[in-house]
C-alpha cells in the first residue's frame, strides 16, 4: 500500500488548518511535519506548538521529520503535542537505539532518516528496531528542491535488507518528489512518499495527490 504524506513546508501558514484539511479531503495519508533547527540544516521553520495546534485538526497520522540536533531533548515534547511519528537524523543521533527506544518508549512511532550524501551502511545496526526508514532524496533544509536520482539505488539497498529482518519496516523518500520521481522511488520500493511543493503548488491537489500514488 503505498501512501502519500504531503509536506506542509510548501503550504500557505497563514491558512494552515485550512490547508491541512485540504489535502486530508485530497487524499493524504500522512500529514509531513518538517522541523528545522537553523544548525542540522541552514534554516529555521517550525516546532511543538504547531504540532499541538494541527493534532485536532489532522485525522490522520502527524509525521513529524526533526532535521535538528539533540533530538532526545524534544522527543518528549513532540510525543505529547501530537506527533504519531517522529523521525530523527542518523547524522544527528550518535545513540541511535538510545533515541529510537525513547521515541517508541512515548507511545510512537519512531524512524530514522538518511541524506543523501550518508551510506545506507550507517543505518543498517538501526533497521530492525525502527518502524520507518526515511531517505532524503534532497539535501534537508528547504522545499522546491531537485530530486537526486542516485538516491534509488540505496531505496533499493534499504528495501533488500528490510525484506530480511524488518519486512514490516515503512521506506519513505522525501525531497523533490512528483509524478515522475515517485514512479522511480516506488519501483525501488518505498511506499511513503512526502510531497511538498508538488501537492501544494498544484491547481488540483487531490489529482496531484493520486499521481503521487500511481
Ligand atoms: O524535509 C524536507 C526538506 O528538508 C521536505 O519534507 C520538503 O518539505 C519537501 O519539499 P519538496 O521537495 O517536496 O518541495
Ligand atoms: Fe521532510
Amino acid at each position: 500500500m503505498v501512501k502519500v504524506a504531503p509536506s506542509i513546508l510548501a503550504s500557505d501558514f497563514s491558512k494552515l488548518g485550512e490547508e491541512v484539511r485540504d489535502v486530508i479531503n485530497g487524499g493524504a495519508d500522512y500529514i509531513h511535519v518538517d522541523v528545522m533547527d537553523g544548525h542540522f540544516v541552514p534554516n529555521i521553520s517550525i516546532g511543538v506548538p504547531v504540532v499541538e495546534a494541527l493534532k485536532p485538526v489532522s485525522n490522520v497520522p502527524l509525521d513529524v521529520h526533526l532535521m535538528i540536533e539533540n533530538p532526545d531533548q524534544y522527543i518528549p515534547q513532540f510525543a505529547n503535542a501530537g506527533a504519531d511519528i517522529i523521525t530523527v537524523h542518523i547524522e544527528a543521533s550518535p545513540h541511535i537505539h538510545r533515541t529510537i527506544q525513547l521515541i517508541k518508549d512515548q507511545g510512537v512511532r519512531a524512524g530514522v532518516a538518511i541524506n543523501p550524501g550518508t551510506p545506507v551502511e550507517m543505518i543498517a545496526p538501526i533497521l530492525a528496531d525502527v518502524d520507518l526508514v526515511l531517505l532524503m532524496t534532497v539535501n534537508p533544509g528547504f522545499g522546491g528542491q531537485s530530486f537526486i536520482d542516485r538516491v534509488t539505488d540505496k531505496i533499493q539497498d534499504v528495501y533488500k535488507s528490510a525484506q530480511e529482518i524488518n519486512p514490516t519496516v515503512e521506506i519513505e523518500v522525501d525531497g523533490g518528489i512528483n509524478e515522475e520521481t515517485a514512479k522511480l522511488c516506488r519501483e525501488a520500493g518505498a511506499n511513503v512518499l512526502v510531497a511538498g511543493s508538488s501537492v501544494y503548488k498544484s491547481e488540483q491537489r487531490n489529482l496531484a495527490i493520486e499521481a503521487i500514488r500511481g
